[in-house]
Parts: structure tokens; C-alpha cells; sequence
């Protein structure tokens, strides 16, 4: 038996923080660190994070955390072994001679690779992907971020080109850069989340050829090595700072992470939390159950022999929907406050907010629908909005475990939670409402640290089996019983399904001009033959109808605006079109968009005679 004074290190890399957490035996958190880091947001649907400084606020929060731990009296020796958690998806590209970043990462929120996803789908052979890697093909992985950097990031193509291409999912660029980078090239990612890119088989968990070809990527990229989520020597030693010399032996998924910290090791068990997404794991036992209702098939966690895999139901938005009333909207000054201002009326008031920055995910996946809020009135107050938001995580949630309940033919009979936004009495309550099981929520929420911390402790030897972790953080969590009908619950769930149907198709519309312009660089543009009009893809479709109707046209590649790549069809149009001879060719588009290219070609037409009229002022 270990002596009670050894401890174990925690780094969890969420999406809108990183926290350090030093853990006892008991599973308890004597001293921790937290920071917020840089959220990019460059363009609509675009979010990004700066790579170092990820690194950056993983070594302050050691720094600090162990600087508390030492106050109490404990020594950093005491820190016998690191576990790393993460946010997943998120990609990450750096030079493999020089080790440095080639981009800001891509967020696993960020909806900036939908063209790719939308041309990936018509490939042959996309159907098959999920029954290999268990992921749908969306936004949502590693795989069409890198595809994204490679079409419109020069600098990733050149490495790319030149064989120097590194890609790691966060875990893999933390091991590697606390490992010393290039120097010791510790190049690895646990199972968990390689599991995530859409490049591995989920049974073998190796690289698969077919899903590397599909990609284009086989050969061509330098890949982590695949290692287990705990182990003694796979993720090598912090080379520097206050934990110097300390290895690294867990790592997982923040997902995996947090049902290991609830200790949801048998087939059956389950877990909810509630961080910036939301995410339901399922364990399922040593077998993948590949969905047929919208979730995901996962790695669980793999501590050796056999991996556990796990059904798993991804929400994108759920803490990032508060953080937005919050930063966006300025309802309140902290994230916490959101439950009062719910509290402040007695139910939505009619508002549905379908809360799809990022589209929406399972068990819907639809990447069509922008954010939307239904319902609103003279009445609508803030309270009914923050009411709104909220609920929009527990409705995902309720769609999610009746797909799991379709795919599982398991009913569950309560729900583990944590994360942040589990913190909201309100909303956990909501939750058992809609769900009509009970909630359970432990004291210590940190529970995706401790899951790290628990791969790592089992691995160095602080603990030595399952049984040994049954205690941890098991006293003094709270029960939130179900105390709402269930015809109730599901009369407001009928409100969600309609809300969420009519949020559909928004992206293709007006709004998503500026993504669609941004996107890109081998789209085609139009040129209008001596009008020095340049039409973006926005308004293809138009001309693609005004080529074949009105006009000649001939098609090369050239370089405009700095892009290279971008195909340029020429059209001669006889004369400037009015809007309406500009209707009758266009038949049955978009009115806005027809307005949009009537537009320009006037905007072309002042041009033109204002030009006219000063050379005739000149002449005069
Ligand atoms: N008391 C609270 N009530 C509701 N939401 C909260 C509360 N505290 C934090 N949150 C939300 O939880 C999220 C942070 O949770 P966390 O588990 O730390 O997420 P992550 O690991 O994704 O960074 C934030 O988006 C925040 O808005
Ligand atoms: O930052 P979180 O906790 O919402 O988790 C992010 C997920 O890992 C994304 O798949």
C-alpha cells in the first residue's frame, strides 16, 4: 500500500480554460490552478485557439498550482506521476524538423471545413466511414480541419509538400511540447483521442489505409503513435518548470476522462457533462455498438488488454450558450448568475432557442442551422431567454438518451453529470423534468481531472485496480428527483422537435454570405467581360442560369485577391440586364440573391458612366 502523502498531477485542457489539479489518494483536489485563455473568432463559424499559448497556460497553472500545494506543506517529489485531459477534435498542425506551429489550431466547434464536408460526402466510399472510425462525416473532426488547412493555408501545404507535416489532436501537441518538442520528439496520442480524427479503426484502433486514403493524407503526414490511455513509459517526462523530471502517464479525452472519473467502468453506465458542450457517454462494453439513431461509437478508455468503447452523444453548445448571454449579450457578469436570472420567471414564456452556433449535433446532425430563438413576443424578457438557453441543452440531451435507448435497448434508470454548467441547480433540474430519471451530481465536479488523474495514479501505482477507486468522491453529492409529468415534459420536448425542424436550411440563405466568400480559394468566380465585375461564389448558381441563357462563356485558372487557384469564368453579357429581364432568366432563385447580383451589375453601370463622364469633363 502506498503511503497517503503521495499525489498525482492533473492537466485538464478544456475549451475556455485549463485548469492544473493536484490529487491524493482519496481522489481529492489539495491544490489547483485555473486559467481562460484567447478565444478566437475570426469569421462566422470560425474558432480558434493560438497553439503556445495552450502550452502557455498549462505551465502557469503547474507553476501556480504547485506553488499552493508547497504553501500547505507538501513537497513537488510527493507528485509522483502526470494525466493529461483534453478538449478533443481540436487539430493542431506544427513542423516536424522545427516543432513549431504551422496555424492556430481549429477548434472542435469551428464549422469552417462545411464545403469540404459537403464535397467528402459525394466521394465514393463516405457512406462506409462511420462503420470504420465510428464518426459521421461533419465539421465535428480532426479530419476536415486538416483538410481545410491543406487547401487554404500555404505555409501547411509547403510542410506538406515537403514530407515536414506534423498533425496531433491536443493531447498530442501537449505531450510533445511538455516533453521538450523537438528535441525528444515524444510523438504519441492515447486512444481515446485518436479516436476522434476520423483516420483510426475503432476496433484495431490503428491508422486505417482506407480512412488515410480517403483523406489523401496516407504517407504524407507524420501521425502520433497510437498508445494506451494509461501508461508507465509511452508519454515520456516534463522537461521543465516546477514538475520537471515527473512523468506523464495517463492521458484521455476530456469525454473518456470524465466517465472514468465517475467511475463508470461497467457496460450500462453512463455519464453527462455539461462544459462548454455537452457530452453523454454510454459504456458499452469491450465491443463498439456502431449507432443507427445519430450518436457516435468511441473509445472509453483503454488501460491495457481490451479497450472499452462506448455510444456516445455530442452536443455542441451547452456552457459556450450561457458564456454567450453572457459575453455576447451582457445579461450578467459571471456564468453562474445565469441560474437567478432563470429563476427570475417561471418558465420560457413561449421561446424555444435552438442553440446551433456550430449547427446542430447529435443525435440531429444537421450543419444547416445557424442559432436560432422561436417565440419571441412584447413579453419575451432576458429571464425567458437565459430559461431558453438552458433548456436547450436538456432537450439535446432528452433526443440523445431516447437514440441511445433505440440503439442500446437499455432504458437508464439515472444519469451521472458534471462540467460547469451542471453547477445550475436549475438546470439539472430541468434535466430530470425532461428526462424523467433522476440526476445525480457528485461534490467534487471536477471529475474529467480526476479521470486523468486516475489513468496516471493506475499506472504508476497509486492505485492498483477499479476497486481500490469505488470511494472516491462518492459522499455528499445531491439527487435531483423528476417532479414534473411526463406528458408535460413531453408536450414542451414536441415544442424543441418543431423548433429544431423549422431551424433548418438558414446557411445557404443571405446570412452565410460572408462564410461562403471567406472559404475556399479554388472556388469559382465570375467575371462579367468588360464590366470588371468579379462575382463570388455566393452567387453562382445565378450565373451558372445567365451562362447558359444570356451570355458566352469560357473558363481558366488565375490569381485574384492574392488567392491562387481560383477557376474564373468569363461571361459576356449583350448589355446590362434589368431586374426584371434579370427574373425571367433566373427563374425560380432566391429573390435575395437575384437582388444581390442586380446590385452589383448597377454598382458596375455608375461605375462605368461616372468614368465616361470624366473622360468627357477631361476632353472638355
Ligand atoms: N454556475 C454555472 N451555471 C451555469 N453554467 C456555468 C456555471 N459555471 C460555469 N458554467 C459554464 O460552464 C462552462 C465551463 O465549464 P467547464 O466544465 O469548465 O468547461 P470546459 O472544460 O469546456 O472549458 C462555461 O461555458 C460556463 O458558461
Ligand atoms: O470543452 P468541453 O468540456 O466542452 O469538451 C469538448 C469536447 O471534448 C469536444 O469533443
Amino acid at each position: 500500500m502506498q503511503p497517503s502523502n503521495t499525489f498525482v498531477g492533473s492537466i485538464d485542457q478544456g475549451t475556455t480554460s485549463t485548469r492544473f489539479l493536484i490529487f491524493n489518494r482519496e481522489g481529492e483536489p489539495v491544490a489547483s490552478h485555473q486559467v481562460e485563455f484567447s478565444q478566437i473568432y475570426p469569421n462566422p463559424g470560425w474558432h480558434e485557439h493560438d497553439p503556445l499559448e495552450i502550452v502557455t497556460s498549462v505551465e502557469t497553472c503547474i507553476e501556480e498550482a504547485v506553488r499552493k500545494f508547497e504553501a500547505q506543506g507538501h513537497t513537488r517529489s510527493s507528485i509522483q506521476s502526470i494525466g493529461i485531459t483534453n478538449q478533443r477534435e481540436t487539430t493542431i498542425v506544427w513542423d516536424h524538423e522545427t516543432g513549431e506551429p504551422l496555424y492556430n489550431a481549429i477548434v472542435w466547434t469551428d464549422t469552417r471545413s462545411q464545403a469540404i464536408v459537403a464535397e467528402l460526402k459525394q466521394k465514393p466510399g463516405a457512406a462506409q466511414l462511420q462503420t470504420l472510425c465510428g464518426l459521421p462525416l461533419s465539421t465535428y473532426s480532426s479530419a476536415t480541419k486538416l483538410l481545410w488547412m491543406l487547401a487554404h493555408v500555404p505555409r501547411v501545404k509547403d510542410a506538406f509538400d515537403r514530407g515536414t507535416l506534423a498533425f496531433g489532436t491536443v493531447d498530442a501537441w501537449l505531450v510533445y511540447r511538455l516533453n521538450g518538442g523537438v528535441a525528444a520528439n515524444v510523438f504519441v496520442s492515447d486512444s481515446t483521442n485518436a479516436s476522434r480524427t476520423m483516420f483510426v479503426n475503432l476496433e484495431t484502433l490503428r491508422y486505417d489505409e482506407a480512412l488515410l486514403d480517403f483523406f489523401g493524407i496516407r504517407g504524407k503526414v507524420h501521425l502520433p503513435r497510437i498508445v494506451p490511455s494509461s501508461d508507465a513509459t509511452a508519454y515520456g517526462v516534463v522537461a521543465s518548470g516546477a514538475l520537471a523530471r515527473v512523468p506523464i502517464m495517463g492521458c484521455l479525452g476530456d469525454q473518456s476522462a470524465a466517465l472514468v472519473g465517475q467511475k463508470g467502468f461497467l457496460s450500462g453506465m453512463a455519464k453527462n457533462t455539461y462544459g462548454t458542450g455537452c457530452f453523454l457517454l454510454y459504456n458499452v462494453g469491450d465491443k463498439p455498438v456502431f449507432s443507427t439513431h445519430g450518436l457516435l461509437a468511441t473509445v472509453a478508455y483503454h488501460f491495457g488488454g481490451k479497450p472499452i468503447y462506448a455510444l456516445e452523444g455530442s452536443i455542441a453548445v451547452a456552457g459556450s450558450g450561457i458564456k454567450f448571454l453572457q459575453n455576447n449579450l451582457d445579461f450578467f457578469q459571471e456564468s453562474k448568475d445565469v441560474n437567478d436570472l432563470a429563476c427570475s420567471v417561471e418558465d420560457n414564456g413561449g421561446c424555444v432557442f435552438v442553440t446551433a452556433f456550430s449547427g446542430l449535433f447529435a443525435p440531429y446532425w444537421i450543419d444547416d442551422a445557424k442559432g436560432t430563438i422561436f417565440g419571441i413576443t412584447q413579453y419575451t424578457q432576458r429571464g425567458h431567454i437565459a430559461r431558453a438557453t438552458i433548456e436547450a441543452t436538456c432537450f439535446q440531451t432528452k433526443a440523445i438518451l431516447d437514440a441511445m435507448e433505440k440503439d442500446s435497448g437499455h432504458t437508464l434508470s439515472e444519469l451521472a453529470v458534471d462540467g460547469g454548467m451542471s453547477n445550475s441547480d436549475l438546470a439539472m433540474q430541468t434535466q430530470a423534468d425532461l428526462i424523467s430519471i433522476p440526476i445525480y451530481r457528485p461534490k467534487m465536479r471536477e471529475t474529467t481531472a480526476l479521470g486523468a488523474a486516475i489513468a496516471a495514479g493506475l499506472a504508476v501505482g497509486l492505485w492498483h485496480n477499479f476497486a481500490e477507486l469505488r470511494d472516491l468522491n462518492r459522499s455528499g453529492g445531491a439527487v435531483f428527483e423528476p417532479q414534473v409529468p411526463r406528458q408535460e415534459s413531453a408536450k414542451k420536448f414536441g415544442q424543441w422537435e418543431k423548433a429544431v425542424k423549422m431551424s433548418r436550411g438558414w446557411v445557404g440563405s443571405q446570412s452565410a454570405k460572408k462564410e461562403d466568400t471567406d472559404g475556399p480559394n479554388n472556388e469559382t468566380y465570375v467575371l462579367v467581360k468588360d464590366h470588371d465585375l468579379l462575382l463570388p461564389k455566393a452567387t453562382q448558381v445565378l450565373h451558372n442560369s445567365l451562362i447558359s441563357d444570356v451570355a458566352k462563356s469560357s473558363t481558366y485558372t488565375t490569381t485574384v485577391k492574392g488567392r491562387t487557384h481560383i477557376s474564373v469564368k468569363e461571361i459576356e453579357v449583350p448589355s446590362l440586364p434589368t431586374q426584371t429581364a434579370l427574373g425571367s432568366v433566373l427563374g425560380d432563385l432566391d429573390d435575395a440573391d437575384e437582388e444581390d447580383l442586380f446590385l452589383e451589375l448597377r454598382k458596375v453601370e455608375i461605375l462605368q458612366r461616372l468614368r465616361k463622364l470624366r473622360k468627357q469633363s477631361n476632353c472638355n
